[in-house]
């Protein structure tokens, strides 16, 4: 029994030092870093870190084609913060609603001393913290990194494989719907501090036999307040009133807002939508691929539940591939088209001519 501190659980914590803004320190052997969200740092703690050595930018290729430059390590680009430049520059580079008013922040100097671990790490917290995914980072010697947060960049390679997927269900209770009095609610808890999803099951599905399932992604926009720019809420009502009918089935319904950049990013990504940019170019201008969802929680749920094959009720081919990867089978796509209207008419053809939906 170990009280040490879990790879999950280290970055658990580093989400949350990136979501109030907080640096934490990154260990490989005697190379040190603190690396922070460029979106949630304060001014303070900017000239703080500028007061420890050369600044630099961690972005993801996406941005770095939308700032008219390269990823110099392959997924992610190293920038040098010019020294005569402050956080006001750091945060456009990070920021895309700043493009259009900002157009000229280079030319840029890419770092290419040493190696981009640090900083893709930092990346990928940025997105796990749900905040736009640009980070700053120094390089530091030692003492500097006292108080913040430390994590061994070697115990985090070893443990990536095994990270993401380990839920807990947690409770359970009837909740009568307006489509059938005979459902439970139950609701799962992933160990590595991240958001819970839920399981809408719906009469008494077989365990022997493929279930009739819908893998929701949340959409507070679509789901709760009736957007239009989407077709989310009629499709969650679509399904659970066909499993209602069908007799049995689940619904799950998975907190991966905004196909996982989380609401703040997708209404940033909504306001690039009325500059012009569609949905996908507006995700790789933020920076993000256009989908950062993780299918596989849902198959673990699927997993949990008893079940091994489904009869998958979507009009994405990658929700498919990924529950057949996780090993639930999926006997039959059910195509599910509900909620089309000509305010969202671009938003699935976008979807259909570059992400592969089927309507
Ligand atoms: N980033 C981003 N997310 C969006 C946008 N519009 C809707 N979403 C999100 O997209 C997701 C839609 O999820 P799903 O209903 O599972 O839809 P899907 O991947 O198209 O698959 P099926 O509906 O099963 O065919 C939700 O998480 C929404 O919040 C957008 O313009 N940008
Ligand atoms: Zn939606």
């Amino acid at each position: 029994m170990s009280i040490q501190l879990t790879t999950a659980e280290q970055l658990a914590r580093c989400r949350a030092d990136f979501r109030m803004g907080v640096g934490v320190v990154l260990c490989d052997g005697a190379s040190q870093w603190i690396v922070a969200s460029a979106e949630t740092l304060s001014a303070p703690r900017f000239d703080g870190l500028r007061a420890l050595g050369d600044l630099e930018i961690a972005i993801t290729n996406w941005r770095a084609v939308t700032l008219s430059t390269w990823a110099n390590d392959g997924d992610i680009a190293r920038i040098f913060v010019p020294n005569d430049q402050g956080l006001d520059w750091v945060r456009s580079m990070a920021d895309p609603s700043d493009d259009l008013r900002r157009p000229m922040l280079g030319p840029f100097q890419h770092v290419y001393d040493g190696d981009a671990q640090a900083h893709r790490l930092a990346l990928s917290i940025c997105k796990s913290a749900h905040l736009l995914p640009a980070a700053v980072v120094v390089r530091v010697t030692g003492q500097e990194a006292c108080g913040l947060h430390s994590v061994d960049l070697q115990t985090i390679k070893e443990a990536d494989a095994v990270l993401g997927a380990q839920l807990a269900h947690i409770s359970t209770a009837r909740v009568p719907l307006k489509y059938s009095k005979d459902a439970r609610v139950h609701v799962f808890r992933p160990q590595d501090g991240g958001e819970e999803h839920y399981a809408i099951e719906i009469g008494n599905p077989s365990r022997a036999e493929p279930v009739l399932s819908r893998l929701h992604s949340a959409c507070f926009t679509g789901d709760l307040i009736g957007s239009l720019k989407c077709d989310c809420g009629p499709q969650l009502d679509a399904a659970l009133k066909n499993i209602a009918e069908d007799g049995a089935g689940v619904l799950l319904y998975m907190n991966q807002e905004g196909r996982g950049i989380g609401l703040a990013n997708k209404m940033r990504a909504y306001a690039l939508q009325d500059q012009g940019f569609d949905t996908v170019e507006a995700n790789h201008r933020l920076g993000f691929e256009d989908d950062e969802r993780n299918f596989l929680l849902g198959a673990e749920i699927l997993r949990l539940m008893g079940f091994d094959a489904v009869r998958l009720m979507t009009n994405n081919p990658a929700k498919v591939d990924s529950m057949n990867t996780a090993g639930i089978a999926v006997s039959e796509r059910v195509p599910l088209k509900a909620g089309h209207n000509h305010l969202n008419a671009d938003y699935l053809a976008t979807k259909a001519a570059k992400s592969g939906h089927l309507l």
